[in-house]
């Protein structure tokens, strides 16, 4: 078990893959820990796989009150700690927004970025009340279902694994949940992801009920160069749904942009 003291708390982080593989960090989404690449990360044992549970999630304190920067910062604290940057980083959704703020503050840390089924803003200042609230009022169990479908395609929603995904979810701490809705609700990344100057790859899945394909689009069409991918038969956790895919699209990319 391996944990980074921050002035919030602690942070949980995991390393696997050989010490002399391309170094890539990954960042997870609002609801779920770091877990959520146990099947890429098991398609790509050549790489030295390095992820963390952000604040409120997973096995990491709560830590408080946080926006998108701080989790970036957290990332910053953790590359530099391990002293293993400039890294590749790959982060889904909340977690590619970090990505996003990570790569605008601190370039040098970040060699090459994959952002996955992320924006640079997500949902709306309402949609985030609205689910705050039910969080508050009544628990994460109140939502737990919606989730699922905005998270997985009707065809994965079918399989058994469906039900340790939805106790991902309602295990999540109510705090860290609502903290990183609250940091989702004020961010917009516009400025800063327009003008990032890496190598970049977006991807998408064809059946995200939280970020469309089209929402994801429009987040790629901002930054120069930047290629884009679709993942058929996928919502919104691509690297759950289909790590083979994932893994293909990352394993090119690291072929350009690991040392
Ligand atoms: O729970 C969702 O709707 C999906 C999601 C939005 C931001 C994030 O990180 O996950």
């Amino acid at each position: 078990m391996q944990v980074l003291t921050r002035p919030w708390g602690a942070m949980h982080y995991r390393i696997d893959g050989p010490a002399d593989g391309p170094v890539v960090v990954f960042a997870n989404s609002l609801g779920t820990d770091l877990r959520l690449w146990d099947q890429l990360i098991a398609e790509m044992p050549e790489v030295r796989a390095i992820r963390f549970d952000k604040r409120g999630h997973g096995l990491s304190d709560e830590g408080g009150d946080f926006g998108v920067e701080d989790l970036a910062e957290d990332a910053v604290a953790l590359i530099e700690h391990l002293g293993v940057g400039p890294v590749v980083f790959v982060g889904l959704s909340i977690g590619g927004m970090i990505a996003q703020t990570l790569a605008a503050l601190r370039p040098d840390l970040v060699r090459a970025a994959v952002l996955s089924n992320t924006a640079v803003r997500m949902g709306t200042k309402e949609s985030w009340a609205e689910r705050i609230a039910a969080v508050q009022s009544t628990g994460i169990g109140a939502i737990a279902d919606i989730i699922m479908q905005r998270w997985f395609a009707p065809v994965f929603r079918a399989r058994p694994e469906l039900a340790a995904w939805r106790n991902m979810v309602l295990r999540t701490s109510a705090i860290g949940y609502v903290g990183a809705c609250r940091a989702l609700a004020s961010a917009d990344l516009t400025a800063a992801t327009s003008g990032l100057s890496l190598p970049v790859a977006v991807i998408a899945g064809d059946q995200d009920g939280s970020s469309t394909a089209e929402l994801v689009k429009a987040t790629a069409d901002l930054i120069p160069g930047a290629a884009f991918h679709v993942i058929p038969d996928a919502g919104h956790l691509p690297c759950v749904e289909q790590p083979a895919a994932f893994a293909a699209i990352l394993r090119d990319f690291l072929r350009e942009n690991s040392k």
